[in-house]
């Protein structure tokens, strides 16, 4: 387990981190997410003890991490795939690290050939492509066999095999009771691989939440419906008093908790013909700029669509109290 209490960076003036407290712990993916410039990197950095916390502080199992014995074999990382020694051979670059930790020898044929590099352990890594340089940094995480698991950005400049490959390594480490902590901005890998969310922006803790309830309570969750009869539909919408607002592809959004079975025994009653009764969940991504809108600090523009945001309803609404937009 990881846990950090009441940690603090302070750049000169830029609070990098501000007061952050959370735990990691085994047994699952945790997914660490942030806008650019959050303070992610920066928190990785303190949780390994390469840079020094203004405030606050981290235990390893309950240890600093600077009074770990060995601490390759508590915690690996991925933290920058580009620091291995570009004139060394993947398999030397390795080996040093294995015997600088007291690792057994025979661990760095392992890791390799898990990362999938075995044939070419003899080739120096300057000559390694993003994705190889991605792997052979996995690999050292492996390398001490650690209980404890960190990497940050880790499917950067992997192919879709690399990726699936990436997200089934670290499913089968959580799975295997270790803890896992990952940052990534692909918000669909994240989905398909954390159990749980760390959310930083501009430094401060935003959230600490299973993917489920950041989902749930960061986004709109609606139920689509669409029918050849789409005036009927309308009329029966308004006349039993559901909300429906009409969006620009011929269907209907409606909210509510029962709105799938409402609107199934309503198009039943009233003899109405669905083409679909579709219950939709937001996406991560819809619900991590939902949350984030107010801590991000790079905001770029969309010349297309000037002041428009993506989740705004299109179209007008029918529903009760709504006569003006009521058809009758
Ligand atoms: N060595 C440093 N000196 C001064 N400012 C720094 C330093 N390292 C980070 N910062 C600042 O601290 C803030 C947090 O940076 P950090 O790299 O931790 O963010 P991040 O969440 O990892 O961002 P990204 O998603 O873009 O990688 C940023 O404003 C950054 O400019």
């Amino acid at each position: 387990m990881i846990e950090v209490e009441g940690l603090t960076k302070r750049y000169g003036a830029k609070l990098a981190v501000d007061d952050v407290s959370f735990q990691v712990r085994p047994g699952r993916v945790t997914g660490f997410l942030g806008p650019n410039g959050a303070g992610k990197s920066t928190t990785m950095r303190m949780m390994l003890d390469l840079d020094a916390p203004t405030a606050g502080r981290v235990r390893i199992d309950g240890r600093r991490y600077r009074d770990l014995d060995e601490p390759l074999t508590y915690m690996g990382a991925l933290l920058d795939a580009k620091a291995m020694n570009g004139g060394r051979s993947a398999y030397n670059n390795l080996l040093c690290l294995a015997q600088s930790n007291r690792i057994p020898r025979h661990r760095v044929g392992e890791v390799l050939d898990t990362v999938g590099l075995g044939a070419v352990a003899g080739k120096k890594s300057k000559g390694f492509s993003l994705g190889m340089g991605q792997r052979l940094g996995i690999a050292s995480a492996l390398l001490g066999d650690p209980r404890i698991l960190m990497f940050d950005e880790p499917v950067n400049g992997l192919d879709p095999e690399g990726i699936h490959w990436i997200r089934n390594l670290m499913k089968s480490l959580a799975a295997q009771g270790r803890t896992v902590f990952v940052s990534s901005h692909l918000m669909s890998e994240m989905a398909l691989t954390a159990d749980h969310l760390i959310v930083i922006g501009q430094g401060r803790l935003l959230a600490d939440t299973s993917m489920a309830d950041f989902i749930a309570e960061n986004s709109r969750s609606f139920v689509r419906v669409r029918s050849p009869q789409h005036e009927q539909l309308k009329d029966a919408f308004h006349r039993a008093g559901l909300t429906a607002v009409e969006v620009g592809d011929g269907s209907f959004e409606v909210e509510g908790p029962d709105a799938a079975k409402e609107i199934g025994e309503l198009a039943a009653q009233s003899g109405i013909t669905l083409y679909e009764l579709s219950p939709q969940r937001a996406s991560l991504e819809e619900a991590f700029m939902q949350m984030t809108a107010g801590a991000v600090e790079y905001h770029a523009h969309n010349l297309n669509e000037p002041g428009q945001t993506a989740a705004a309803p299109a179209g007008p609404q029918w529903g009760r109290g709504d006569g003006a937009n009521g058809k009758g």
